[in-house]
């Protein structure tokens, strides 16, 4: 990485204000999926460590510019301080006299919260005032948000023209991992690719498509290049105007000599519900009032054979409807897949397919768990991140 990251700087005594990305999934005032908390905590306990005194901030939700009771950090702050085993001090507020005055009574290695800083409307704006009101309170910037790395706002990008700025040790491994495979990867390197629409990911396949041995595509975006390939699809998802596309990538990848791999069989029902009847068909036989929710056995077996004989893999979107049992069989043996190969490095980029992946408890047998969705999506679109770019060159 050629940016500064905080072991490159000195923090003692210093206030550093962090950017971290504590945007996690809540129910009824509690935290119920503190991954992205957890995270985040290499760098807070070496910023403690090294005795700084460390200001946190972080979004949560949409609140677009106004306080949202229920987007309050209160219930993460607690969370953070059970993980930490340490006092975490809260305010209510996100900036000013309040703010200041508890940021300059902290000690060294004390933790303070600030309130989500989406309740204030130059925060989305990168408000330059806004961010001169951030970095009023703090000698050092750091920003630890990989998933919020790819927005320009206040407290991701603007702060850092005011202040000494690097990475967290978060970013930093995000950057890392991402990066190398990017640039430099185990070979044979495949990619997955799946969600619900061609649309969220030209970028992604159209720069993976440069890199990797293999590309594998699942899930709903699946069907608009069985589409275009001659088949019919039913009801299955669609995009008629990215037919011409999907002819364009399956050419690109015969250019570039990449296996491209479709699904052969599918698991199609005659509703979109875990109560509809279902059936698994080939490829070339999906009934016409039939959709396809997820991908089949033969197909399954096929992509994990790929997955076995590769040497990195990254992972994006689900291969079926997998918040519904009945779709959910393709996207686990993916996981599974990846769980399981030993000489496979699996980087898993965000979003619903780690979702998944924690919803089928194989989290921990994963070598990289990306915490950015759009993050990691716009990185492996080979875009610079503005929350990065930001920070100072090493
Ligand atoms: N065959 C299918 N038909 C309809 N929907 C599908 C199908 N396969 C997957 N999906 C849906 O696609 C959604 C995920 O798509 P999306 O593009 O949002 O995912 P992602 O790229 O993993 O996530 P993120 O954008 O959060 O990073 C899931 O809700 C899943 O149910
Ligand atoms: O959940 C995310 O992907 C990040 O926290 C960014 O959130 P946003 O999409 O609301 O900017």
């Amino acid at each position: 990485m050629n940016k500064k990251s905080i072991k490159d700087i000195d923090v003692k005594g210093k206030k550093v204000f962090c950017r971290v990305d504590f945007n996690v999934p809540m129910e009824d005032g509690k935290v119920t999926d503190d991954s992205r908390i957890k995270a985040a905590i290499p760098t807070i306990e070496y910023l403690v460590d090294q005795g700084a005194r460390v200001i946190l901030a972080s979004h949560l939700g949409r609140p677009k510019g106004e306080a949202v009771e229920e987007l309050r950090l209160g219930p993460v702050g607690v969370r953070l301080g059970e993980l930490l085993r340490r006092d975490v001090r809260k305010v209510d507020e996100v900036y000013g006299p309040v703010v200041k005055q508890a940021a300059d009574s902290l000690m060294d290695g004390e933790i303070l919260l600030v309130e989500n800083v989406r309740f204030e409307a130059g925060e989305e704006k990168n408000d330059p005032e806004l961010a001169k009101e951030f970095a009023a309170i703090a000698d050092i910037y750091v920003n630890d948000a990989f998933g919020a790395a790819h927005r320009a706002h206040a407290s991701t990008e603007g702060i850092a023209q005011h202040l000494p700025a690097a990475a967290g040790l978060l970013m930093q491994k995000e950057l890392e991992v991402l990066g190398k495979a990017l640039s430099d990867p185990a070979r044979p390197f495949t990619a997955i690719v799946g969600g619900a629409k061609v649309k969220d990911k030209i970028g992604v396949i159209d720069n993976l498509l440069d890199k990797v041995d293999n590309l594998i595509i699942g899930g709903g975006l699946a069907y608009t290049f069985v589409k275009a390939q001659g088949h019919e699809v039913g009801k299955s998802l669609l995009e008629k105007d990215k037919l011409d596309l999907a002819n364009e990538f399956m050419q690109k990848a015969k250019d570039k000599g990449v296996n491209f791999y479709m699904p052969v069989d599918v698991t199609v029902a005659d509703d979109f519900s875990g109560d509809a009847n279902i059936k698994v068909v080939p490829i070339d036989e999906i009934p016409s009032d039939w959709e396809a929710l997820d991908i089949g056995p033969e197909t399954r077996k096929k992509y994990q054979e790929v997955i076995e004989s590769s040497k990195l893999v990254i992972w994006n979107g689900p291969m079926g409807v997998f918040e519904i049992e009945a779709f959910a069989h393709g996207t686990k043996a993916v996981a599974e897949a990846l769980a399981g190969a030993d000489d496979t490095y699996s980087v898993i980029g965000g979003g619903d397919s780690a979702a998944a992946v924690e919803k089928f408890g194989l989290a921990g047998q994963m070598d990289h768990m990306s915490t950015g969705g759009g993050a990691s999506l716009e990185f492996m679109e080979g875009k610079e991140l503005p929350g990065v770019a930001a920070l100072n060159d090493k």
